[in-house]
């Protein structure tokens, strides 16, 4: 069994590998281990001693340097969970310190001429100026147009790009951006930075990001969690169905439908997320409540 099979060679280093009698030579003399007989090799690593075969003959950092061998382990399982790691460490650090920040979702096809594109840049405005940062999954539209309202407020304004298929890149008003590759990540930077979301009229994406904020609402993995939705002739249907559907059959509860605000008015949906927030003993950012 090789070294690299054991463990063993993991943070050795071959200047600590060392014959019991003689000291370790210091200078230009010094000796390469691999010429000193294998029954007179020795290595002290910590508590670990290691003698003869088990002594390994290269350093940690020159294996790591070593680009010789395959390379298909970058397509495996076990290194994705290293890069998925990599996805919760670089957000967490990126986010850790961004206050109080509200998601606002909607549609990646909303056109700069569409009235919810106004809608959007206004929420985002409000939202800065009441002492959020906002945050939007960073692509085009209804996200483009949140962080637009929320950066020429002077608020922070937050994208969590996603890798698509199609380049389409973080919009030109995100001021702090992350580009994921992995959407359960992603998500889990909206939920756990976010203290409520405001969702404006979209496609499954959106509604994606709106049911699994109902979700973690409804089985309490979150709490104190304002969900509006912007835009009422847009949204009343799907309202409509699960009150008289879901509901209706007992597949809900009217509480999971408590947690809905429906309205029209950007400056009511920040002034209800504000409210809520106050409501379940958050304080209140330092900003201005909206008129
Ligand atoms: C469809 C196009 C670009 C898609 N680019 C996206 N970039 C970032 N985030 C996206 C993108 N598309 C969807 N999302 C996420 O889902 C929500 C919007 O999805 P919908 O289906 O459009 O409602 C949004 O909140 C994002 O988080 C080309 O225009």
């Amino acid at each position: 069994m090789t070294d690299h099979e054991t463990g063993l060679g993991e943070g050795s280093d071959p200047a600590a590998v060392e014959s019991e009698r003689a000291p370790m030579p210091t200078g230009p003399e010094r000796v390469p281990q691999a010429s000193v007989p294998l029954r007179e090799r020795i290595k002290r690593r910590g508590p670990m001693l290691l003698r003869r075969g088990q002594v390994d003959l290269t350093t940690t950092d020159q294996r790591l340097l070593d680009s010789a061998g395959e390379a298909d382990w970058v397509h495996t399982d076990p290194w994705r969970v290293m890069r998925i790691q990599a996805e919760f460490v670089e957000g967490f650090g990126a986010l850790a310190e961004l206050g109080p920040a509200i998601g606002v979702f909607g549609s990646a096809r909303t056109a700069v001429d569409h009235p919810q594109y106004a809608q959007a840049e206004e929420v985002g405005r409000l939202l800065a100026e009441a002492g959020f940062a906002v945050i939007t999954g960073g692509g085009p539209g209804a996200m483009e147009a949140a962080n637009k309202g929320a950066s020429e407020a002077g608020g922070v304004s937050v994208g969590l790009g996603i890798e698509l298929p199609f380049e389409t890149g973080l919009n030109a008003w995100v001021d702090k951006g992350i580009n994921f590759r992995y959407f359960f990540a992603r998500k889990t930077m909206f939920v756990k930075y976010s203290s409520g979301f405001v969702v404006l009229p979209g496609g499954v994406g959106t509604l994606d990001e709106l049911f699994e904020a109902l979700t973690l609402v409804q089985t309490q993995k979150v709490t104190r969690f304002p969900v509006v939705l912007l835009g009422t002739a847009y949204w009343q249907g799907l309202i409509d169905w699960m009150r008289d559907v879901l509901l209706a059959d007992g597949k809900i509860r009217e509480s999971d439908l408590d947690h809905l605000h429906l309205t029209d008015d950007p400056a009511d949906a920040v002034r209800h997320v504000l409210d809520r927030l106050e409501a379940d003993g958050v304080a209140r950012p330092s900003g201005s409540y909206p008129e």
